[in-house]
């Protein structure tokens, strides 16, 4: 028995003619928060939509608490809370209204964890949700999120219009109350920052694949940008574990997963001697970088 949330598996996705992944396979373990990132238009969204069963693949199988998405009895859709690219649906209510009207559909509703964050928003109460700033309407979206009180979040691009001090507010919010609530969560965002603060691991997408799954913390301890001065009319090996090799500014750079010593052999092995190689760890933004490439 796995003690995975959402198991997907193999799955493949086009839209019509074009293919967008295939065979993506990944599981999200209970009471972790898993940050999916990728550069535009590798699929985040779209596997957000497999996985909220607005989609379906054309390939492959996605399980939520053991059901398969496609078939999942109510009861277990009800502890699942999605957030599609921070919309709130009825923006013509009010905060209040749209507050009350929710509550009826969600038999775990907590109304303080919606008011705890509508306190902080600098809004008339009774102002409609269709005249707040693109901000603030993500800010309802969280709240009303949060509220339902779900096992699972599926928040898509939950930062999208938030201002640094409210971003930094969540998601220290949103870490505490995953953590003491036990609540497992599967989010993308493009501010990488958030997700360095956030997420325990992260999928690190490319086009048409995954390129690492992992902890956070083991591919900050491990990925490294390597930097030498190159000699004259060299070429750097790709591949062989060595990611985007490009010289800058009169220095060779590459990244790696590999230790010092390994590459150093590996530079050898392609003729390149250098005496002043140097590694350096990183943050998730340049690992980011250094894996997908600057474009
Ligand atoms: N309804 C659709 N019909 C046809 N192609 C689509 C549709 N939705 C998305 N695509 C294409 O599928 C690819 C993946 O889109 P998706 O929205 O999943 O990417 P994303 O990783 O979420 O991107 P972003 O970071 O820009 O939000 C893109 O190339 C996009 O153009």
């Amino acid at each position: 028995m796995t003690d995975s949330v959402i198991e997907c598996r193999n799955l493949t996705h086009c839209y019509g003619e074009r293919l967008i992944y295939k065979d993506l396979s990944f599981e999200v373990p209970r009471g972790r928060i898993l940050g999916l990132l990728g550069k535009n238009g590798t699929g985040k969204t779209t596997t957000i939509n497999i996985l909220s069963g607005y989609l379906q693949p054309r390939a492959g199988q996605c399980l939520i608490f053991g059901e398969d998405i496609r078939t999942m009895r109510p009861e277990t859709r009800a502890r699942i809370a999605l957030l599609i690219e921070g919309h709130v649906q009825y923006a013509f209510m009010t905060i209040e209204q749209i507050e009350r009207f929710y509550a009826r559909f969600y038999p775990r509703w907590n109304r303080d964890a919606y008011y705890g964050l509508m306190e902080m928003l600098k809004v008339a109460p009774r102002q409609r949700i269709s005249r707040m700033s693109c901000g603030q309407r993500s800010q309802v979206a969280l709240g009303l999120i949060l509220a339902q009180n779900a096992d699972l979040l599926v928040l898509d691009d939950f930062s999208m219009g938030l201002d640094p001090g409210y971003r930094r507010l969540f998601v220290e919010y949103l870490r505490d109350y995953a953590q003491s609530e036990e609540k497992t969560v599967f989010l993308t965002s493009h501010i990488i920052q958030d997700m360095e603060k956030l997420v325990d691991d992260c999928i690190i997408m490319d086009y048409g694949s995954i390129l690492v799954q992992m902890p956070v913390g083991e591919l900050l301890g491990t990925f490294r940008r390597y930097t030498f001065t190159p000699g004259a009319d060299v070429t750097i090996p790709a591949g062989d574990g060595l990611y985007h090799p490009s010289v800058v500014n009169g220095r060779a750079e590459l990244y790696s997963f590999d230790s010092p010593a390994t590459i150093q052999g590996v530079l050898e092995r392609a003729g390149i001697v250098c005496s002043d190689l140097r590694g350096e760890t990183l943050n998730l933004e340049d690992a980011f970088i250094g894996l997908t490439g600057k474009y």
